[in-house]
């Protein structure tokens, strides 16, 4: 016989636990949807297919990327231009570009902006700075609105390799006096190259560097790094990245001062030394780029060379180095 107590403690041991049971149950089915905002979400299914994410974010595996230390290499396919735009065209910005025109190179001034006005940073505004030693000969070219074209007189140098280094001491002396307060960003390259194809906002960041077409598929030891020790654009065996362009580097206008000044030091500290750097300032800029790593990388597709012929991973050429006779012009 079970006692009249035991049956006792257990009724209300269950009553107990029923109202515990009830109460905190009750608690969370009855109250847990107040207190979120949407509580429809919970009854969402995710809609998108692997096949609409790789539409949302394109990407491509016959190229690499991005870098080790995790910069995006721009490739034809590897963003969104329409997303891009809407990112970028609220901040209003100012984009610059300085190109040297200097002797016989005045003649390439009018493919050069003529061609940028079709394809570089459409619909943004523009400053471009042609740096010149002979202002009458640069051409009155239609510029869109919010873009404009500023003569930026200077003197020749007499080699062409000196002209082609001297170009660091010159940007880094204009964006100290003048371009710093007119742009948000700024690109240099060179003059005797052609837009073919769009360039916008995905090649911009904080300092850019863009691959040199003739090694961007070749091996490191391949690159034509400086290798003189006596160099201050010295990169021993076995070190570097990649190889990069001297034609084409950008990023914020600060961090171009800071690169731009760097480079000049290092130019003038071989001259010092009696020595000048394999591809000059190019040189240089490898050196540089090798401790300083590019916050972004352009493919060569911003950097191509129009003798070469076009290989399966370039897509899309978007500005290349038009073929010129390098004895007549140099002279
Ligand atoms: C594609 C590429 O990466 N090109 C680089 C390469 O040769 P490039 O053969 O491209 O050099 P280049 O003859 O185009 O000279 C570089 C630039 O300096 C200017 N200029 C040069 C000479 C002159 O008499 N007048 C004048 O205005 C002009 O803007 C020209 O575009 O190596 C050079 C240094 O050796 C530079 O680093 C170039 O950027
Ligand atoms: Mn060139």
């Amino acid at each position: 016989m079970i006692s009249r107590k035991v049956v006792g403690s257990l009724v209300c041991l269950f009553v107990v636990t029923a109202f515990i049971w009830i109460t905190a149950g009750n608690g969370k089915v009855h109250y847990l949807p107040y207190y979120l905002p949407c509580p429809e979400i919970f009854s969402m299914k995710l809609q998108y297919t692997e096949e609409k994410l790789i539409q949302l974010f394109p990407r491509r595996r016959d190229v690499l990327t991005v870098t080790p230390w995790l910069a995006p290499i721009i490739w034809e396919g590897t963003f969104n231009a329409e997303i891009l735009d809407s990112a970028y065209r609220p901040l209003n910005l100012t984009v610059g570009v300085t190109a040297f025109a200097i002797g016989k190179y005045t003649r390439f001034v009018g493919r050069f902006l003529e061609s940028a006005e079709q394809h570089f940073m459409k619909g943004y505004r523009v400053n471009y700075y042609i740096f010149t030693d002979n202002p009458e000969t640069i051409p009155t070219v239609q510029l869109q609105p919010g873009r404009r074209l500023v003569t930026v007189p200077i003197k020749k140098y007499p080699s062409w390799q000196e002209i082609s280094m001297r170009r660091m001491e010159a940007i880094n002396k204009h964006i100290a006096e003048t371009s710093h307060g007119e742009v948000d960003y700024l690109f240099c390259l060179d003059i005797d190259m052609v837009f073919y194809n769009a360039w916008g906002p995905e090649t911009l960041g904080d300092i850019v560097a863009a691959l040199h077409p003739g090694y961007f598929n070749v091996p490191r030891s391949q690159f034509p790094y400086e290798r003189r020790s006596s160099s201050a654009a010295h990169i021993p065996d076995g070190e570097g990245d990649f190889y990069y362009g001297g034609a084409v580097f950008g990023g914020l206008v600060k961090k171009v001062y800071e690169f731009t000044k760097t480079c000049h030091m290092t130019i003038l500290t071989d001259k010092a030394n009696g020595i000048m750097a394999a591809w000059q300032e190019e040189s240089h800029l490898n050196r540089h780029f090798l401790s300083h790593k590019p916050s972004k990388v352009l493919s060569p597709e911003y950097l191509w060379d129009d003798r070469k012929p076009k290989p399966p991973e370039i897509h899309l050429i978007r500005f290349s180095t038009v073929d010129k006779d390098y004895k007549e012009i140099r002279d």
